[in-house]
Parts: C-alpha cells; structure tokens; sequence
C-alpha cells in the first residue's frame, strides 16, 4: 500500500484550524532526504486559543461532560480510541516508519502499545470513581476525614520524536482519563501520527476542547505553552537542556512540572553469562529504535574475563543487523531522524577517535545506502571515564565499552554519570543481580534483558534523567490532584475562645 501524508491542519476545539500565521513545517523522509508533505506550525496565536478552547471545555456544563463526569465516561472514550488505533495501525505504522525512520516492525509494535496505553488508562479512569473519598483515619474523633482525587486542570504535554505516537499516548491517555483537558505539542520532527491522533479523537466525537494539537517548533509553540498562565501543568520529555528552560519558565508561575529526560545508560555483563544471549540483548539495548532510546544502555561494561570474546561475538551480530528502508521487510535499523542528528552522531564517532578510543566497529555510513541518514552500529573500545562519548548522551547508534574485574568497581562504573534513567545488569548469578539493581542511581532497572517497556510499570529517572513518573498508576496520579475534605461531627460546640452568648 502506498502512502502519503496527509494534510491536516492545528486541531483546537474539535476543529481543525489554519496556524493563525498561516506558516507550515516540511516532513522530510529521513530515509530519501526527500519532503513527503507538510505539517502545520502554531505559534503563540494558536497557543492562545487552544489554551482558552481547553479551558472552556473544563468550565462547560460545570465539567459534567468531562472533568466532573464519571470516570466511566471517559473509559468510553479512550476505549474507542484505542479501537480506531488498532483499525489505523498498519497505516499509521506506515506514516511514522516514513515520519521519522523507525523500522516498520517497530512501529507496528508501538502502534500495539498506543492502543495498550489507551485500553490502560480506560481501566484506570474507571477505577478512580471506587477511589474517590478515600478515608483518612484521624486521631481525634470529633472530626472525619476524606480524599479527592481531582484532575489537576488544562494540562500541557510537550513530546519528542523517537517513539512519536507512543510518548504523545504516554500522557494524553492518563491525562484523559484523568479528566484534564490537554494541548499536545509533539516534536516538529516526528509530528504527523499526532495529527492523525486528532483525527480519531473527532471521529470518536471527544468533546471539543479536551484534546487539542499544537504541531510547531519547540521556540514558536513549545515556550508559549510552558509559561502560559492558564496551563496548570507541564509534562515534558526530551532533552535536558530543553527541561532546563520549560522549568524555569514554569517556575515564575510555581507551575507543576514533570520532567522525562535523556540518560546514558550502563549495562552490566559479568563472566558467568551465555554470550550470544547477552550479546543480543546488549545490541537490543542500544541499538533498537535506530538507536534513539532516552533508556537506550549506550555504555557496555564487560568483566575483563570474557571482553574479547564477547567483543567478537557483539562485532557477529552487528554484522547480522539488516540496515536498509525502515520499509522493507526484515529491516531491523533504519536512518536516525534527520540531517542534525545524522551530522550529531558522526561528530561524536569522530571526536571519540580524536580523543583516543577505538571505533572497533560501524560508525560510518553504509556502504549500500547511498541517501539517507543512515548510520551503520558503532562499537566504540579504550575508552576513558574523560572523554565525551563515555559522559554525553548521542541518542544514535553509538554504544561505548569498559571492563570491569569486581562487582564493585562494575557499579561504581554504572553510576558514574548525570544521569539516571535505565540500568541492565546480566548474569545467572540472580543474588548478584539483585544486589547490582539495588546499587543502580536508576529510575529503571532490568535484569537479564534491557529495554521491554510495560505499560503497567512506572517510567522516570533520578538525577539528571529528570523527575514524576510516567506509566501505571504512577502515570495518572501526576495529572490528579489531592483534596481533603474534614468535617466536625461532634454535636459540641468547639470551646476555644469564651463564648459571648455566655458573658
Ligand atoms: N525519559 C524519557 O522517557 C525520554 C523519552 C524519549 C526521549 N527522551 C529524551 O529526549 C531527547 C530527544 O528528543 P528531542 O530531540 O525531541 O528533545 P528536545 O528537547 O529537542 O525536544 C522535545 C520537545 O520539546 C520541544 N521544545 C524545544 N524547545 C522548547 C522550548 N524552548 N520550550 C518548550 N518546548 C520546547 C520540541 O519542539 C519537542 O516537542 C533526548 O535527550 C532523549 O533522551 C527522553
Ligand atoms: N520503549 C519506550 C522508551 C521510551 C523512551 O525513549
Ligand atoms: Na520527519
């Protein structure tokens, strides 16, 4: 089936709208470096009706349609718009394989997972009416207590373009079920799934306002959103350096924010392993998603004992990845996202050798592969704990390698960075394992794999990885807010100050 991308314009309050500036951002094919089609680019102007369509559609009817409903209600909804996704996704695989460069495989996947998350916070949304008036148990019992889990208000949700439609699901779903009302801004590079997000949201008949999508640059449409002041909440993922600017404008209004950044992750691999089990696990963690993994383990550490081998094996399963059209069948890494980042990945290949490391393996471009962004999986050795390729995050195909002789001295190496996000470690020795989770500074840990991602288990890191959670209950929790509600209910009158009836 051949596919095109089609035309859509911003959508705000169930509509869709020309960008009041009337501007417009190219899709470019990663893989041809051709422009496919275009996508609309929002701007302060657009930020503002969107944001007042959201609020109206909070404040209609009291929120009886929406906020203040039933958390049944609004299952209805993200139940049939999981179904549409499901309907959609060879389609929509196809528009995000062409989008942004993802093997079609994977984006069939994600398209599974989008449609999970939906289904998810649908059972979530329905939960949350048995939760409501919670009883909290008080010490004196002149008073009852309870709690109410309220929706935190007009949320803004700011995304990246690795997993396009599966980070845009990660928020707008528990947002939803929430009760929010939300303005979706997905990354400029990746956008074109979160228009066709929109569309089913119309098609399924979401009340207006509740979702709106804002396509557009991080500057033009990103920053007005983050310091707009009738957004109650911030929820971002992508880079640090962006994180850094959405905090400090969300802080001159003490805007709540929950921040999902990069990482640079380490996968441990002790001597007792089998190695080809290991070493397709290690390949996996670094260089699925064309190696564009905010949890991606791009720092292997190896016990010295078996490094070589081990080094042999890794180099026979990167020659074993195909690399071609994300399209064609079989295709296991297609091109990174764009001309930047292809530029970006090989300067940091470069500036490891000019530092002193080995490129033992990839790096370059593919031979077979004339056009497009293609990188072929590097393996970078004799690499120090100075140079940059060991301490920056590349989010592209690059993954670094150390030995390690001790327990010990494995961890120390794992945590030595800023970051915080993922962390592997793979051994039989399960006790070992348990230990070297413990010890991990990690928001995520896996043993013995790296990388499956569960809807139902909480995401985020810890130091500069950023803060919140994302996914399962955690993941709905950080768009609610919590209400006490404490009533006297003893029939005697309160007797602190003299009573002037009594004078
Ligand atoms: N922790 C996670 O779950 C996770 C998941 C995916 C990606 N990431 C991280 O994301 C990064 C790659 O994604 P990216 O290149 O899209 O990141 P990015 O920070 O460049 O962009 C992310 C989003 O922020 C917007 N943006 C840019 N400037 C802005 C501004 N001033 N104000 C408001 N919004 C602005 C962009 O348009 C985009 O929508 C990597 O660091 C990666 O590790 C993290
Ligand atoms: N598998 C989903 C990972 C999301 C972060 O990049
Ligand atoms: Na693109």
């Amino acid at each position: 089936m051949a596919i095109s991308i089609p035309t859509r314009q911003l959508f705000i309050d169930g509509e869709w709208r020309e960008p009041v500036l009337k501007k417009r951002i190219p899709v470019i094919n990663p893989t041809t470096e051709e422009t496919i089609g275009s996508i609309p680019a929002a701007t302060a102007e657009d930020v503002e009706l969107a944001v007042d369509a959201a609020r109206k559609a909070l404040a209609r009817n009291k929120g009886k349609d929406w906020s203040s409903a039933s958390g049944a209600v609004r299952a209805k909804y993200l139940r049939a718009i999981a179904a549409k996704i499901t309907e959609r996704k060879p389609e929509l695989a196809k528009l995000e394989s062409i989008d942004c460069g993802k093997p079609l495989e994977e984006a069939a996947w994600d398209m599974d997972d989008v449609a999970g998350c939906f289904d998810y916070y649908a059972d979530l949304a329905e939960g949350l009416d048995a939760k409501q008036k919670a009883p909290v148990s008080l010490p004196m019992d002149t008073f009852k207590s309870y709690v109410l889990k309220e929706p935190i208000g007009v949320v803004g949700l700011i995304t990246p373009w690795n997993y396009p439609l599966l980070m845009c699901a990660w928020k707008v779903a528990p947002a939803l079920a929430a009760g929010c009302a939300a303005i979706l801004k997905p990354s400029e590079l990746a956008s074109v799934t979160s228009l066709e997000l929109a569309e089913i949201c119309k098609e399924v008949g979401l009340p207006s306002g509740i979702l709106n999508v804002l396509t557009g640059y991080g500057a033009e449409a990103g920053a007005p959103l983050a310091s707009h002041p009738h957004v109650d909440k911030i929820a971002f993922t992508g880079s640090g350096a962006t994180g850094s600017k959405i905090m400090a404008s969300a802080a001159q209004l003490v805007k709540p924010v929950t921040m999902e950044l990069g990482g640079k992750s380490p996968i441990v691999v002790f001597d007792d392993v089998d190695l080809d089990k290991a070493a397709e696990w290690t390949i996996f963690g670094c260089f699925w998603t064309n190696g564009q993994i905010c949890s991606a383990t791009y720092r292997l550490l190896v016990h010295e004992n078996i490094a070589d081998e081990f080094l042999d094996k890794i180099v026979q399963w990167c020659k074993n990845i195909k690399i071609s059209d994300p399209l064609e069948e079989g295709c296991r890494l297609g091109p990174v996202v764009s001309a930047s980042q292809y530029e970006k990945v090989l300067k940091f290949v470069s500036t490891a050798e000019q530092e002193g490391a080995k490129i033992l393996y990839g790096g370059v471009r593919p031979k077979h592969l004339k056009k497009g962004y293609f990188v072929e999986p590097a393996i970078i050795t004799n690499v120090t704990t100075s140079m940059q390729i060991w301490k920056e995050e590349v989010f592209g195909p690059v993954l670094c390698v150390k030995t390690f002789s001790s327990e010990d001295e494995a961890i120390e190496l794992a945590n030595d960075t800023i970051y915080g996000l993922g962390a592997a470690v793979i051994s039989n020795d399960l006790e070992r394992c348990d230990r070297v989770a413990k010890a991990f500074q990690a928001g995520i840990v896996w043993i013995n794999c790296s990388q499956p991602c569960f809807t139902q288990a909480p995401w985020g890191g810890v130091k500069r990885s950023g803060f919140g959670r994302e996914l399962g209950e955690w993941g709905l929790d950080t768009y609610l807010t919590v209400k006490q509600v404490t009533q006297y209910i003893s029939d005697e009158p309160w007797g602190w100050y003299k009573s002037p009836s009594k004078l």
